[in-house]
């Protein structure tokens, strides 16, 4: 006899068009495996997304315990072909949104728990006070803690793409980077399959490749192919990479300076502004909305 499919509750959000299948799991007692992820992230087949957040208490689960102290909700990430990441900047906005729109979470500002550590989010203007319409979580700042990146301004590693070869940038956002400067975002063609990376030693769990133009000063814009989900429309910590990696390009350091670095990092599904402070935090700020809700029934 087979099991019976599992109805779940599941939403529905975005950050800049970077979707999310959101799985509210308080407790901790879905089973979610590197399959059904692949599934519930299936355009075709499935909801459809570029990734899942499972929505867990920090206490409730293993993976979550030793990043949590001070975060009761642990942001369980995972890519669309149901593979495991550190980081996801637009999902932490995404995932707050959810936490105060369901009411677990009162405050404008509070941490997540994720597996590169914690991460503070605070909503600002109009969505502080919880406004917003049902969908709608206005703008929210999240803490993406430092980045990490070879001293200098030279470039580390060499990203292929179709027949360029390009000099990249490394830099860890508590996920891996390789951040390549072209003159047109053309440039990097369809994206269809993962870029080239070299030396592989640099990424011995893959990396996410962003393409990035100058739009004007202190203005950029990217195209990113994403470990584990393929090009997307959007990927907050690739605008933090491109962002840093854009600072050090331009001869900036607010370590160095004393004086905070600001850009506007336009991707294709919106706009992001991401700031370097002078300790060295970089924040990342932008817009998340849930835009559905219902049932899915889980593959036994
Ligand atoms: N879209 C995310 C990043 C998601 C994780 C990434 N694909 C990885 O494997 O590291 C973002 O907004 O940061």
């Amino acid at each position: 006899m087979t099991a019976a499919p599992q109805p779940v509750p599941f939403l529905k959000g975005h950050g800049t068009e970077n979707d999310f299948v959101i799985i509210p799991d308080p407790e901790g007692r879905l089973e979610l495996s590197a399959e059904t992820v692949a599934w519930l992230c299936d355009r075709r087949a499935g909801i459809g997304a570029d990734g899942v957040l499972r929505v867990v208490r920090s206490a409730a689960d293993p993976a979550a315990r030793e990043q949590a102290a001070g975060a009761e909700w642990f942001m369980d990430y995972r890519n669309a072909d149901g593979s495991i990441a550190e980081m996801c900047g637009n999902g932490a906005r995404v995932f707050a949104h959810y936490l105060r729109r369901a009411g677990l979470v009162k405050d404008a500002e509070f941490a997540v728990a994720t597996r590169a550590g914690l991460r503070r989010v605070r909503f600002t203007g109009a969505a502080a006070g919880g406004g917003g319409d049902a969908g709608d979580g206005g703008e929210i700042v999240v803490d993406m803690g430092r980045a990490g990146l070879p001293a200098g301004p030279e470039p580390s590693v060499t990203v292929t793409v179709g027949s360029l070869s390009l000099p990249a940038r490394h830099v860890d956002m508590g996920n891996p980077h390789a951040v390549a400067f072209v003159d047109r975002l053309e440039d990097a063609g369809r994206l269809l399959d993962p870029p080239g990376l070299a030396p592989a030693e640099a990424y011995p769990a893959g990396a996410n490749v962003e393409f990035a133009v100058d739009r004007g000063p202190r203005h950029l814009a990217l195209r990113v192919h994403e470990r584990g989900s393929g090009e997307t429309r959007s990927c907050g910590t690739g605008a933090c990479a491109v962002a840093v990696a854009a600072a050090r390009r331009d001869g900036l350091d607010p370590a160095a300076d004393g004086r905070p670095a600001e850009y506007l990092v336009d991707v294709p599904g919106g706009r992001l502004r991401v700031t370097e402070a002078p300790d060295g935090t970089v924040t990342l700020a932008g817009p998340a909305v849930i835009v559905a809700e219902g049932t899915v029934h889980l593959p036994a």
